[in-house]
């Protein structure tokens, strides 16, 4: 019989008095002591995980879209289109994300549903944070955030900066396109409207990608994030529908016909709609 292998003989550190373990690095005492079940159903630990992951990820995807929006604005495309491959990752990480929660059935919902009260995912302020960077904008959405000043003055925050879209479409602009001063001056609180000279513009990119080669490149990174991003939209609704039938949401709203109303959200409308008229 050969010994256990013992990783010590080769160096690995096994004393920690003092010095910084992983479970310190990590904050694990934090994280792994937050999970509070409101009953006694087995399955109300996955439903907490599932969306404590789901924020963590979706903490990552904020980082990454603050910080691509602020490469491209001064002018750093590349370093942004890194940064925007791994937003689409992250949302690929989330969509995957729904297969551990669609093993739950509605008969093992129902045993702790009651338990959630009012609370719902339409609280959820960092999703808010990062429909708004992208572009998708509606202060009336900012209300459920009211009772928490800290939360909503980050969202007031976020729809004073131009989203994602707003600098893509300065992008444009700085490249000669020709875009009005009521898209590039419009009130950034405001949905986005589709400008038909902003669609002229992105068409004349794709007419001619080996001279907008940057421009090109930032269409597509944009297209394959709202691509995902749909993708995230339609398993929700489809969870939704599968669990909990058309019950109204936790949240006040009708539940699966609300979020199937999303669905028809369009971030970069122009960049969907050049491609009939290509
Ligand atoms: C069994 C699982 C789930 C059910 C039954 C469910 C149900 C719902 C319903 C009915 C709504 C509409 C708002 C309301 O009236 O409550 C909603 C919104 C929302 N949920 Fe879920 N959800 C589930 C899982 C998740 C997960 C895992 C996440 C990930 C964080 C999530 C995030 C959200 C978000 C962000 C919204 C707001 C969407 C928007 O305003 O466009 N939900 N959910
Ligand atoms: N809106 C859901 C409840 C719900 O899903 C939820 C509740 C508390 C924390 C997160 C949730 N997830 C997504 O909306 C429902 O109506 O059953």
């Amino acid at each position: 019989m050969t010994d256990a292998y013992d990783p010590a003989k080769e160096g690995a550190q096994m004393a920690f008095d003092g010095r910084m373990s992983y479970t310190d690095y990590l904050s694990l005492d934090a994280i792994l002591t937050a999970q509070h079940p409101r009953s006694d159903a087995h399955d109300e630990m996955l439903f907490i995980i599932q969306h404590q992951t789901s924020e963590l990820w979706m903490r990552l995807a904020l980082h990454e879209i603050g910080a691509a929006r602020d490469q491209l604005e001064q002018g750093a495309a590349r370093p942004a289109f890194k940064m925007l491959t791994r937003v689409a990752r992250i949302f690929e990480q989330l969509n995957s994300a729904w297969d551990v929660l669609r093993t739950m059935t509605p008969s093992e919902y129902t045993t702790f549903r009651d338990d959630l009260g009012e609370s719902s995912g339409f609280q959820s302020w960092q999703y808010r944070l990062i429909e708004y960077a992208v572009g998708n904008r509606n202060a009336a959405l900012l209300k459920p955030h009211a009772h928490r000043p800290d939360l909503l003055a980050a969202l007031e925050a976020e729809l004073a900066k131009p989203s994602l879209y707003d600098v893509a479409v300065g992008q444009l602009a700085k490249a000669g396109f020709d875009i009005p001063e009521a898209v590039l001056q419009r009130d950034l609180r405001q949905p986005w409207q589709a400008s038909p000279e902003v669609e002229t513009a992105w068409r004349g990119v794709y007419a001619d990608p080996a001279r907008h080669w940057e421009l090109y490149e930032l269409a597509e990174k944009l297209v394959d994030f709202e691509d995902y991003f749909r993708r995230w939209r339609f398993n929700h609704v489809t969870t939704v529908e599968r669990v909990i039938g058309f019950k109204r949401g936790t949240g006040g709203t009708a539940g699966v016909s609300y979020l199937r109303r999303m669905l028809e959200v369009e971030l970069f409308p122009e960049l969907w709609a050049l491609r009939t008229t290509l």
